[in-house]
């Protein structure tokens, strides 16, 4: 039997990764039908509004939506339908940490995609292609198959497929465009291999032939934790430098640049922070973790939960330099954070170090002024309210409030936080923060983005992240 030729594709889930994903299918193939659903009304709606106002943030997204939308693309919350009529149904729904019973704060919450896989089986009149795109554990789509055989229409046959996503949130597009590689796993048989290439015909409409790998469905699955492990270690093993660098006088940017030279090593992915955000590394990492646990290799599991622990110690270690270098306390002090995303250039708060920070001097009660670029205020009070579960939203309130652009939060504050590394905050004018602020001046760059020689000129007292004080 020859590989089936895609012509519609369903993506179950519209969120970050499912909405830019097919998007972008739909954009670069014109020929294949592609409609994306979700249970989700408001989010259909958005996908949807005659204004373009989508619901994730992300560059060069509306322009391919606005290209495709409407001739080969469609949003719908019409989930069955969508099943029905696709030869090739992505499953692009959140994987979260389970939060109580077996694994709780480590495995994968994997009822989303269970509940999807069910309606698939119980919909589809005719064969289809399944694919996991969302992140789960490795032999997860062994579970996906016994649903679907189980649950399965006489003569209706189901092949199902590995394709992990590996977009970075802030770049969706111009990584969904040229990705590195594309990973495609499949059961090693005859139709596993067909359905592999029926997916793989689909990306080549765009991808060169030669970065869309094809490997066992096992490995694919444990490709995509691993990869997340191993770029969240990267920033852990420099974020444990940075600790060094801050009690020698040695600076994180001139050991990490030296160190990236080395072509071994390479330069990316080498930034001290004030510590990693965003729905996946913790997550991925702490499922790696429960898989080591439950395949009885401690050792493994205790080298991956080091990667979370020290970007705990990292967040945490962040917000005690604030307390330390402001005389060791900061009640009743004002400070402002600047940025709320995890990262710049997207309006995700999900895992936020910001959040953690802002948590920690509220719980010194201290005043917080936030201003963040593409953050709703409505998303902010809901980070603080699961940060700080027992404090009622109105103490919350007393305690922070939301600016509108980074001049007006620094406004007649004590200390300054840059929490997200927005270009916009290197560019205000910080003459005009420090005259209107109350002296000394301090300004903590979680970041690293800040000219520090010329802040100083200035008069501020500026802290780095990686960068002590000792000459
Ligand atoms: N966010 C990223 O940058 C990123 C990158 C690579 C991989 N991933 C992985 O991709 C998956 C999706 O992540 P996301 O960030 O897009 O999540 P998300 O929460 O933004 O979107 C998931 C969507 O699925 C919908 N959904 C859940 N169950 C459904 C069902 N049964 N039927 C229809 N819709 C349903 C939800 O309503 C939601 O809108 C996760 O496994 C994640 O780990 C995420
Ligand atoms: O040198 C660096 C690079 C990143 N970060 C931080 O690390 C976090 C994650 O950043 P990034 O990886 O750029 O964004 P994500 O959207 O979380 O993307 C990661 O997680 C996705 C979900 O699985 C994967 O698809 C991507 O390949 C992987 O990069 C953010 O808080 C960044 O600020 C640093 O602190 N230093």
């Amino acid at each position: 039997m020859a590989p089936v030729k895609v012509s519609k594709i369903c993506c179950i889930g519209a969120g970050y990764v499912g909405g830019p994903t097919c998007a972008v299918v739909a954009l670069k193939c014109p020929h294949i039908q592609v409609t994306i659903v979700d249970l989700n009304q408001a989010r259909i709606d958005a996908w949807n509004s005659a204004d373009f106002k989508l619901p994730i943030y992300e560059p060069g997204l509306e322009e391919v939506v606005r290209q495709a939308r409407g001739r080969n693309l469609f949003f719908s919350t019409d989930v069955d339908k969508g099943i029905r009529e696709a030869d090739l149904i992505f499953v692009s729904v959140n994987t979260p940490t389970k939060k109580s019973g077996v694994g709780a704060g480590f495995a994968a919450d994997l009822n989303y995609v269970e509940s999807a896989t069910r309606r698939i089986a119980a919909v589809a009149t005719t064969n289809k292609i399944v694919v996991e795109k969302s992140t789960v554990p490795c032999r997860t789509a062994e579970s996906m198959r016994t649903i679907l055989e189980a649950n399965s229409k006489p003569g209706t046959r189901f092949d199902i497929l590995s394709n992990p996503e590996f977009l970075a949130e802030g770049t969706a597009i111009t990584d969904l465009f040229k990705p590195d590689r594309v990973l495609i796993g499949s059961l090693q048989t005859q139709e596993g291999r067909d359905a592999c290439e029926a997916l793989a015909q689909v990306y080549a409409n765009w991808v060169p032939r030669e970065r869309i790998l094809t490997v066992g469905l096992w490995s694919s699955e444990l490709s995509k934790l691993a990869a997340n492990a191993m770029l969240a270690q990267r920033i852990s093993s420099v974020n444990a430098l940075s600790a060094i660098c801050e009690a020698t006088g040695a600076n994180i940017d001139e050991v990490a640049h030296a160190v990236g030279f080395d072509s071994r090593i390479g330069p990316k992915f080498l930034r001290a922070s004030v510590g990693f955000g965003g729905s996946c590394f913790q997550k991925d990492i702490l499922n790696l973790v429960y898989l080591s646990e439950s395949l009885h290799l401690p050792q493994v599991a205790a080298y991956w939960r080091q990667v979370v622990e020290m970007n705990e110690y990292q967040k945490s270690r962040f917000s005690k330099t604030v307390v330390d270098t402001l005389f060791n306390t900061i009640t009743g002090k004002h400070l402002a954070v600047l940025g709320f995303a995890f990262k710049a250039d997207t309006g995700d708060t999900r895992e936020s170090a910001s959040i953690s920070l802002i948590r920690d001097f509220l719980q010194e009660r201290a005043y917080v002024t936030i201003y963040d670029p593409k953050v709703d205020d409505a998303q902010i009070w809901l980070d603080l309210s699961e940060a700080l579960p027992s404090w009622p939203i109105e103490t919350i309130k007393k305690h922070v409030s939301i600016a509108r652009s980074a001049l007006e939060a620094c406004r007649q504050k004590e200390g300054i936080v840059i929490a997200t590394e927005w270009k916009e905050f290197k560019e205000i004018s910080w003459q005009a923060v420090y005259d209107q602020m109350s002296k000394p001046a301090f300004v903590f760059d979680g970041r690293m983005i800040l000219d520090v020689e010329k802040l100083q000129q200035i008069g501020f007292t500026v802290k780095v992240i990686g960068r002590g004080d000792r000459l």
